[in-house]
């Protein structure tokens, strides 16, 4: 099962990359995903943030305010900080199980997690390969912007609150350039499928040799 990391700042194209992968027969398990998943109702993290946070976070219906939470954590890096610390083990143990559940129903999988905060939580873990969507940080904003309808000021502050562009270019193996059209994007996203399931290894990538073969 070669286990693959894709990450990249907010908007950079995570989900357009994942989605073409999944077409190619990939498994994604998609880390935004299970955040909402480990912060539903009554859930022991929900708990957790309501106590670190104040109930205001909670909505009537017993659910996360996500607005409200994102509005008092972007721009305060020690509130980021204690809200990670709450969710990430849990999201830590989520996606493991996950992992393992494909690997399970099929060794061979190509398994992509979808994260996008891997050189923040998860750089040290044993990925046969980081994918990077790399789109500028001035590219991001207008896109949190102009297609999301995001606030100009929550849109910097929360790509404030990841780390810089360049910290994700040291880490990555494979670069998939996001700046250009989305017919770009996914043409890379092809060429990569056919990499990391090519079977000579001059054609291969991968951080064992032989492409992320499985292991
Ligand atoms: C603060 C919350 C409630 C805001 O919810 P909202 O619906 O507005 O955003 P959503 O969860 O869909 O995330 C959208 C994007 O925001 C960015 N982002 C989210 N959390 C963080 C964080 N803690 N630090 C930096 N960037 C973040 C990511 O790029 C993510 O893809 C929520 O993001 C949250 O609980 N974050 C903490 C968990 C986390 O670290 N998630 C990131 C992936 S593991
Ligand atoms: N060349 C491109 N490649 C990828 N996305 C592009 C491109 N050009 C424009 N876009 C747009 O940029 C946005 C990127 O958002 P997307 O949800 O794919 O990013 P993401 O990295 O998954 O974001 P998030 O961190 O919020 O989960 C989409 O609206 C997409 O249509």
């Amino acid at each position: 099962m070669p286990l693959i990391a894709l990450t990249g700042g907010i908007a950079s194209g995570k989900s357009t990359i994942a989605g073409r992968l999944a077409e190619h027969g990939a498994v994604i398990v998609d880390a935004d995903r299970i955040v909402r998943e480990v912060q539903s109702p009554g859930s022991p993290v929900l708990a957790d943030i309501a106590a670190a946070f104040g109930d205001e976070v909670i909505t009537t219906d017993g659910a996360l305010d996500r607005a409200r939470l994102a509005s008092l954590v972007f721009g305060d890096d020690d509130a980021v900080t204690r809200l990670n610390a709450i969710v990430h083990p849990a999201v830590r143990a989520e996606s493991a199980r996950r992992f393992a559940a494909a690997l399970a129903a099929d060794p061979r999988t190509v398994v992509v997690y979808d994260v996008p905060l891997l050189v923040e939580a998860r750089v040290d873990d044993p990925w046969d390969l980081v994918v990077l969507a790399h789109a500028p940080a001035s590219l991001r904003l207008t896109r949190l912007v102009e297609l999301r309808g995001m606030a100009e000021a929550d849109a910097r502050a929360r790509i404030a609150s990841q780390v810089p562009d360049e910290r994700r270019l040291e880490i990555a193996d494979v670069v998939v350039d996001t700046a250009g059209t989305l017919a770009a994007t996914l043409a890379q996203t092809d060429d990569l499928w056919r990499r990391v399931t090519a079977t000579s290894p001059d054609d291969a990538v991968g951080r064992h040799g032989t492409g992320a073969q499985p292991r």
